[in-house]
Parts: structure tokens; C-alpha cells; sequence
């Protein structure tokens, strides 16, 4: 069902959508002992482009559980396949993906009832059948071998997709044994070789052949390749975007592949995003995204325990129940499990899963006044033997009042590469949405894209990149709902409050009543 908004605020053109919005905020100066609020309105436009442009993904890591994944669910999905397992035929799907399967709340009908809609029908997305499908691997095993090695997917699948996957073959990568665990050099045999410089030059040739030989508009790159450990921040090194380029050049070894990626990415203009928790936007990456005005995000998957804990320390502390102690043990068997079984790769996974509280915790003074803190413990074990069927075991213990203490404990078995495949799909959409979305002052002429670092992204990331001085905001629902408003107000509509006045005020009940009445009549002549 298409969505068309009748309002003097909103225009159609062959080319734009085009709308007048009233962006509503609240601001508070501290006075004393008070706070003087003020409600302030900002009247902006907003265009998003309608066309949409002929997109391709391309992927770090593509012959991994993740990339391998994704690649056989687009093709699944594209194809239309389906495949018995023991229960019933299962048809392909994009569950989990808020794309694809997800909907918005449109608003009231005369009715008064609630109006659904798909996520993807409310503004021009690419549709996943359309996407183009490229990347990099360390490894040289093609997706119908790599689909295979993950053993993620039923065999009777990756059948029917072997003939389309074997033909996709992961390009050589940049591989530096320092930034992953020692155990991945086994599965090595599909590297770049030459300086750093040289390997960026072979990444731009190849983002460049594939462009052209798909013909393709606009190219989003996806780190989904091992989780690296943190590189260190070195002043006139990796500082600057000046600094970064002479790092390069001068083959400076703290500059990790995932770094190098983003580089490359950024001079040929394409978005880039990281899947997993390493810093790969280290200062001079961001400096160059900010002046070349690239799109970057990240950091990590937000896939499984963290986005569950995501959504119950915020309902927990917004109930006024404290959390006073979280635990999150899992263990998983495959080749990520396996990397991070190595302590420097660990302490990055462990450092993007511990801060998704903080933004909730440091919300409310009356349960933790003076900074306190839960305290909050992160295990990860690798156990070959469960492959990509993550254990993630929690306990969540809470005070509640008088003393008395809630215990929560959650045992959460998955695939985690279906939990993550999707992600990658919504990244990528979204990502390439906010390229269509322009924003101005009415009195200006010309229009400006969002921040360079897509924020908004942060529903599906684990440790949001954001623009230097803004909040990270981890509660899910909350980064949930900047996303729906955000391509509301591209509609002209106000956010949703979720008030329903119209449902609790008589005489705007008697209104929707009225209107209820003459849609009768009119239905009935
Ligand atoms: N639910 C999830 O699966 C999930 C959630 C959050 C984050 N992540 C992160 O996503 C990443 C991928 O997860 P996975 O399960 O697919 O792991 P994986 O080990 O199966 O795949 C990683 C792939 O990257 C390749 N690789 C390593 N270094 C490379 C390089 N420099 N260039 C190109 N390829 C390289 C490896 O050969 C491998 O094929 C990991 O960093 C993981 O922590 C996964
Ligand atoms: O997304 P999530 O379930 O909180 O975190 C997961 C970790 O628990 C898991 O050990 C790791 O292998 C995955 O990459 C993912 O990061």
C-alpha cells in the first residue's frame, strides 16, 4: 500500500519529496534549584530523493558465517527458494530484519484504529533483490565452500544455492597477523601483498572494477571480517586526516586492515561500516570522512545478549527496579568464537558489549546518585562443538524495594549469523536512505546531508559511533523511535507520542466519532 500525505506542508515532485517540518525540542538551563525550560521550534526542509540508485554491497570478511550468511539470504530470497526440514518447508525470509519485516505505526483511521504499515513502504528504499553483492576474504574459499564451512544454513539450501554461490569469489584482502588472533593464519592463503599504499590502491581498483562492471551508483562497504584489537592512538600518526594519509605512505604498522578499508573507502566516496567492535575510525579516519562529508558507522552488531540488555536495563530502570549486578556468559564454536579466543580480540568484543548501559544507568540519580554503577561481568568461550549456535546465559539481579532483590536469569540459544545477517540488510538500506535525505533552514538555498557519522544507525550497532559531542543513546526502543521519526518528519508527519489523546479526551473522542459518522455516509451513498 503506498503512502501519500495530504497536507499544504508536503510536496511530490517527479524527482523529491519535499516538506516544511516543525522540529519540536525541549531546552532546559539549570537555574539554582531549577530548571527553566523552554520549548523551542526549529522549521526545517527536508527533501529525500525518490529515485533510487542501483546499489552495491561490498564485504570485508564475505566468505565469513556473517558475509556468507547474508549472500545466501539474498539469493534465497531473490529466488524465491524454499527447502523441507524436519518440521515443514520453510520458505526464505528476512526475519529480523526491521526492513523487511517490521512496521511503523501510520497513524488513526476513522475508525480509530491503529494503521500499520511496512517499514520499507514508508519512504523509497533499495529493495535487497536489486542489491549487487561483492567483497574480500583472507581466505580464497568461495561462498558455496564458505556457506558450507559455516554451517549455518540446512544442507538441502545450500544446495539448490551452490551452483549461484560457488561462482562468487572473495577478492584478495590486506591481512595483518598483529590486529587478529594467531589461530586465523590457517585459513590465510588470499592476501594483498606490497606496502600499505599498495594495498589501498588494489582496494580503491577494486571497488572502482566493481562499480563499472555492475554499473552501479553508489557502493556501501561492510566490515564483517575478523574482530581485530583496539589500534592505538598516535599523536601525528593516526591523529589526523593529513597524518593518516602519511602513515600510509610511509607503511607505519599500527595502521590495521580495517583502518586501511575505511581509508580506501572514504577516498573512493563510499559509505563504510563496521560490523565489529575494533576502533577502526580512529581520529584521522573520522577527520577525513568529516572533510570528504563520506558516511561511516558502526561499531559491532548489535544482534543478540547485547540488544536484549539494550531493552531490559531500560525497562528495568525505567520501572525504578535497580540493577545492581549483570552477568553475560556465552560461548559459541565458530570461527569469530574462535578468534576471540584470543585475549587482545576479546578485550575488544568485551569493551563494545560493556557501555550499553551506560546511557540508561546515568539516566536516573535516584537509583545511582554519585556515578554508581551495576556491576557488570562479560564471558565469551569458545566451544567448537556448538559452531554458530550461540549459549548466551544472563543473570540480572536487581533491588527491588524494602531490601528486596529480582533475579532474571535468560538462557538465549541462536544461529548468531542469522541474528546478524539481517543486520548487515538494514545497515545497508538505511545507510544508503540517508544518502536521499537533505535537510536546509528555509532561508537557505542550498541543502546539507546528515553528519557524516550516521548516528541513527545506532539501533543496530552494539557501540554507536556518534559526532563528537553528542550522547550515545543504547536504549533500543528509543533509538528505534529516531529512526521512524526521522522518516516521518521526510513525510511531513509529527513523531509518534504515542499520546492518543484522540482515545482519552471526550471531545476529541466525539470528533473521531464525527468523523467516523460522515465516513459511514459517505461509504453508504
Ligand atoms: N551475531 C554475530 O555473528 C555478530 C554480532 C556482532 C558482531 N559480529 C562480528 O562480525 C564479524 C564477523 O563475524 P563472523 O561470525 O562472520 O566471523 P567469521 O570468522 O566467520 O568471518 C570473518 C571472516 O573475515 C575474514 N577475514 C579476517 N580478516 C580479514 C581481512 N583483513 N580482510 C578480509 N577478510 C578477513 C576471515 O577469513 C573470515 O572469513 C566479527 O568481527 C564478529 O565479532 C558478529
Ligand atoms: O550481539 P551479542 O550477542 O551481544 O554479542 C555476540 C557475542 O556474544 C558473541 O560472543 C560474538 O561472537 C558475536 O560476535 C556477538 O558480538
Amino acid at each position: 500500500m503506498a503512502v501519500f500525505v495530504n497536507s499544504e506542508n508536503v510536496k511530490y515532485t517527479d524527482s523529491y519529496i519535499e516538506t516544511q517540518y516543525n522540529y519540536c525540542t525541549t531546552k532546559v538551563h539549570a537555574k539554582g534549584n531549577q530548571f527553566m525550560v523552554s520549548p523551542q521550534v526549529d522549521t526545517l526542509n527536508i527533501r529525500t530523493h525518490r529515485k533510487i540508485p542501483k546499489v552495491g554491497v561490498m564485504l570485508v570478511g564475505w566468505g565469513g558465517n556473517n558475509g556468507s550468511t547474508f549472500t545466501a539470504a539474498l539469493l534465497a530470497n531473490k529466488l524465491q527458494l524454499s527447502w523441507s526440514t524436519k518440521q515443514r518447508m520453510q520458505q526464505a525470509n528476512w526475519y529480523g530484519s526491521i526492513t523487511q519485516s517490521s512496521t511503523i505505526r501510520l497513524g488513526t483511521s476513522p475508525e480509530g484504529e491503529d494503521v500499520y504499515i511496512p517499514f520499507n513502504s514508508i519512504l523509497p528504499m533499495v529493495h535487497p533483490d536489486d542489491l549487487a553483492i561483492d567483497g574480500w576474504d583472507i581466505s580464497s574459499a568461495n561462498l558455496a565452500k564458505a556457506c558450507e564451512r559455516a554451517q549455518v544454513l540446512d544442507p538441502l539450501l545450500q544446495e539448490q544455492l551452490k551452483p549461484f554461490l560457488e561462482k562468487l569469489i572473495p577478492k584478495p584482502s590486506i591481512y595483518d597477523p598483529d590486529f587478529i588472533a594467531a589461530n586465523q593464519a590457517d585459513r590465510v592463503n588470499n592476501v594483498i601483498k606490497g606496502t600499505k599504499r599498495d594495498q589501498v590502491q588494489q582496494i580503491c581498483k577494486d571497488i572502482e572494477n566493481f562499480k563499472k562492471n555492475s554499473a552501479l551508483d553508489h557502493i556501501i562497504i561492510v566490515w564483517t571480517a575478523n574482530t581485530e584489537r583496539f589500534s592505538t592512538i598516535i599523536g601525528n600518526v593516526n591523529d589526523s586526516a593529513d597524518n593518516i594519509e602519511k602513515a600510509v605512505n610511509n607503511n607505519y604498522s599500527e595502521i590495521s586492515p580495517s583502518t586501511l578499508f575505511a581509508y580506501a573507502s572514504i577516498l573512493m566516496n563510499c559509505t563504510y561500516l563496521n560490523g565489529s567492535p575494533q576502533n577502526t575510525f580512529v581520529p584521522g579516519i573520522i577527520d577525513l570522512a568529516e572533510k570528504k562529508n563520506v558516511f561511516v558507522g558502526g561499531d559491532d552488531f548489535k544482534s543478540g545478549q547485547t540488544k536484549i540488555k539494550s531493552v531490559l536495563v531500560d525497562f528495568l530502570v525505567g520501572a525504578g527496579v535497580k540493577p545492581v549486578s549483570i552477568v553475560s556468559y556465552n560461548h559459541l564454536g565458530n570461527n569469530d568464537g574462535k578468534n576471540l579466543s584470543a585475549p587482545s580480540q576479546f578485550r575488544s568484543k568485551e569493551i563494545s558489549k560493556s557501555n550499553v548501559m551506560d546511557d540508561i544507568v546515568n539516566s536516573n540519580k535516584i537509583l545511582y546518585p554519585e556515578n554508581q554503577k551495576p556491576d557488570h561481568c562479560v564471558v565469551i568461550k569458545y566451544v567448537p562443538y556448538v559452531g554458530d549456535s550461540k549459549r548466551a546465559m544472563d543473570e540480572y539481579v536487581s533491588e527491588i524495594m524494602m531490601g528486596g532483590h529480582n533475579t532474571l536469569i535468560l538462557h538465549n540459544t541462536c544461529e548468531d549469523s542469522l541474528l546478524a545477517a539481517p543486520i548487515i540488510l538494514d545497515l545497508v538500506i538505511l545507510a544508503e536512505l540517508c544518502s536521499r535525505i537533505e535537510f536546509k533552514n528555509p532561508q537557505e538555498e542550498n541543502y546539507s546531508s546528515f553528519h557524516p557519522i550516521l548516528s541513527i544507525l545506532s539501533y543496530l550497532c552494539k557501540a554507536p559511533l556518534v559526532p563528537s559531542g553528542t550522547p550515545v543513546v543504547n536504549a533500543l526502543f528509543r533509538q528505534r523511535s529516531s529512526i521512524e521519526n526521522i522518516l516521518r518528519a521526510c513525510l511531513g508527519l509529527p513523531p509518534e507520542s504515542n499520546m492518543l489523546l484522540e482515545h482519552k479526551i471526550t471531545f476529541l473522542m466525539s470528533h473521531l466519532s464525527l468523523e467516523r459518522k460522515n465516513t459511514t455516509n459517505c461509504m453508504a451513498k
